[in-house]
């Protein structure tokens, strides 16, 4: 068993050094900078994978997991893992923390780099993310103003439904409290990368590691908009079967959501999605060249305030946003209608904000 283990561990290492994507390229984890991430609502079903995932990142040396509760355990449990962090902290903590309830949210946020926000209630069947808003909208509003006012510079990665109106929602808290900076609040929709790349990867028959898919405009049924004309590998797929695969990646959520019968919603693919964008953006922190991911950022390429894109990430956050490139005629189409529904769902999030 512990045999297998140790090959798998080496073959996704090999796979994630091929790709450069997870592992840092160019220097070593002991060159790299102290960085520390926090993850609010650490002990929830994304929460615990992702809070693994990250300790399993050497580009992180202080791991600080916040929820309402359980996060002493999950910290005691991930923390006896011995990656990076544990070179950093005291004998007592392995560098990896667990806070718990409003009172400890101050410690958990200070000095943070990267602060990840998967806290929140997730789908059962039969609703659609925006029916989450009534809780979520709450949850994310209260953490944020935390953000504010103990780690105004990290780096905000939302994953709380409904991203649409979460963002926003963000946004405008942050602007409240005079601390908005719009290259460091991103919305986390690589989910909808990681599946129209696996659906992508069966359809062409390609290696699913060397395909390239970016998906634009919001993280809900048809905002989301896989641009497969601007695949790689490029195959010559009918209409029919990019329909199909448009369909699927935007019903990608739903599919997991009626599986798992009651029991929530991605978790596991998330926080691998959620681990990937996070390693991004500590890239990108930490000077390394080239990091584009698609992210739910504020934007201008078109005339929605908000628009996930390809965003190119820096030493600030959110170097540039990328613009569309060229649209297939479908997808043309497939942009204009999300974006009445987009629109609402981002003007919700402001007004929320507003008349709370
Ligand atoms: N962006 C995406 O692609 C994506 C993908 C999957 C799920 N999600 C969303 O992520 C959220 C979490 O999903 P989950 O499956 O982990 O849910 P979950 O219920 O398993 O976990 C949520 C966690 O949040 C915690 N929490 C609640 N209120 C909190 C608060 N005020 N402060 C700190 N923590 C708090 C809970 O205690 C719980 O541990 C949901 O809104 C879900 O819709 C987003
Ligand atoms: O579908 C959901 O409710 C969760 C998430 O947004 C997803 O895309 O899996």
């Amino acid at each position: 068993m512990a045999a297998v283990v140790r090959s798998v561990l080496r073959r996704s290492a090999k796979e994630k050094a091929a790709s450069s994507r997870w592992w840092i390229r160019g220097f070593s984890a002991e060159a790299a900078p102290e960085r520390k991430v926090t993850i609010l609502g650490a002990a929830g079903g994304i929460g615990q994978p992702l809070s693994l995932l990250m300790k399993l990142n050497p580009l992180v040396s202080s791991l600080s997991l916040y929820d309402i509760a359980a996060t002493p355990g999950v910290a005691a449990d991930v923390g006896h893992i011995n990656t990076r962090s544990e070179n950093f902290l005291s004998a007592d903590d392995f560098g990896v923390k667990g806070y718990v309830g409003e009172e400890q949210i101050k410690e958990a946020l200070e000095g943070s780099d990267v602060v990840i926000i998967p806290a929140g209630v997730p789908r059962k069947p039969g609703m659609t993310r925006d029916d989450l808003f009534t809780i979520n909208a709450g949850i994310v509003k209260s953490l944020i103003e935390a953000v504010a006012k103990f780690s105004p510079k990290a780096l905000i990665n939302m994953i709380s439904n409904p991203v649409n109106s979460t963002v926003p929602i963000a946004a405008e808290v942050l602007k409240s409290n005079g601390v908005y900076d719009e290259k460091r609040l991103l919305g986390v929709t690589t989910l909808d990368v990681v599946r129209a790349k696996t659906f992508y990867a069966g359809k062409a028959n390609a290696n699913v590691a060397d395909v390239k898919v970016p998906v634009v405009g919001g993280h809900a049924g048809i905002t989301i908009l896989p641009l497969f004309s601007q695949a790689n590998p490029k195959a010559n797929l009918s209409h029919d079967v990019l329909h199909a695969l448009t369909k699927r990646t935007q019903d990608g959520g739903t599919e997991v959501v009626e599986a798992k019968a009651g029991k929530g919603s991605a978790t596991l693919s998330m926080a691998y999605a959620g681990a990937l964008f996070a390693d991004a953006c500590l890239k990108g922190l930490n000077g390394v060249p080239d990091v584009v991911e698609c992210a739910f950022v504020q934007s201008n390429i078109t005339e929605l305030p908000f628009f996930a894109s390809k965003v190119r990430l820096g030493k600030n956050g959110i170097e540039e946003v990328l613009g569309l490139g060229d649209l297939s005629d479908y997808e043309q189409q497939g942009l204009e209608s999300l974006k009445s529904e987009l629109k609402s769902s981002i003007d919700k999030g402001i007004s929320f904000v507003h008349k709370a």
